[in-house]
């Protein structure tokens, strides 16, 4: 097995309602390997999504620790924390959440201008980024001109064209077609063996969580097996 990318150990999460104190997450513990693909599967409300957002940076545990290159992602400040996701983390989501009023071009290169890069360059890499995912003959067309495989696919070039060490996909073929989420999801599996990034990936489809190196199941906030799905 590879060495260590990210290590969670013993993360809670709860929620307050008044008196209520809804249990998220309770005691999560994984280690996650350099160019892994992970699987997160598990009911509606078992706490995908809010293990997700504590992954990336996005929200913080009650508890627990966060290990990511020798930081304690948990202890970042505010400022350092959107450093380390610019650089080194990519996200993916069920809607594309790209920006509809630039093109494809300008919405893959904006992660690379966010983190300093020359306009042209980041112009050229976005293009490049744009080639390897098939859509180089869409390059200047904005998200309302493009269908939705096509959309999720500039959502994949914006996300991995940073080179980042870990892609967080909450669903990325949630809300496509299963023609297109196979292609979509080719298409991670493709830049994950060419680019050696990290993923993580939250999945209803149980039959797509199957081709993915592990799986792990959330239950009630419990993380109830971690399964390896490679021989
Ligand atoms: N901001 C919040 N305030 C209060 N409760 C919340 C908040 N965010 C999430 N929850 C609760 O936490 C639980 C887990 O939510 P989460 O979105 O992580 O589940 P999920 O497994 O991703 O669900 P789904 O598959 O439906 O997207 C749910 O019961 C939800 O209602």
């Amino acid at each position: 097995m590879t060495e260590v990318l990210m290590q969670g150990r013993q993360i809670s999460k709860s929620y307050q309602d008044g008196k209520n104190t809804t249990q998220v997450l309770q005691d999560i513990s994984f280690d996650l390997h350099i160019g892994e693909m992970l699987a997160i599967v598990g009911s509606s409300g078992s706490g995908k999504s809010t293990l997700m957002h504590i992954l990336g940076l996005l929200d913080s545990p009650d508890c627990g620790e966060l290990h990511c290159r020798g930081d304690n992602l948990l202890q970042l400040s505010q400022a350092k924390a959107a450093a380390f996701r610019n650089e080194h983390l990519g996200f993916v989501y069920q809607f594309h959440h790209l920006l509809n009023e630039f093109s494809a071009t300008e919405n893959v290169a904006m992660p690379l201008l966010i983190g300093g890069c020359q306009p042209q360059r980041a112009k050229q890499k976005a293009n490049e980024m744009l080639e390897r995912v098939g859509l180089g003959h869409r390059l200047k067309h904005r998200p309302a001109e493009l269908s939705g495989g096509e959309r999720q696919r500039v959502a994949i070039a914006r996300a991995v064209v940073n080179e980042p060490a870990l892609v967080l996909a909450d669903e990325p073929t949630g809300n496509l077609d299963q023609t297109t989420g196979d292609s979509v999801f080719g298409l991670l599996k493709e830049l994950n063996q060419s680019l050696q990034t990290s993923f993580v990936i939250v999945t209803h489809d149980l039959q797509l969580a199957s081709q993915l190196d592990r799986t792990v199941t959330l239950n009630n906030g419990l993380l109830v097996a971690n399964e390896s799905m490679t021989p």
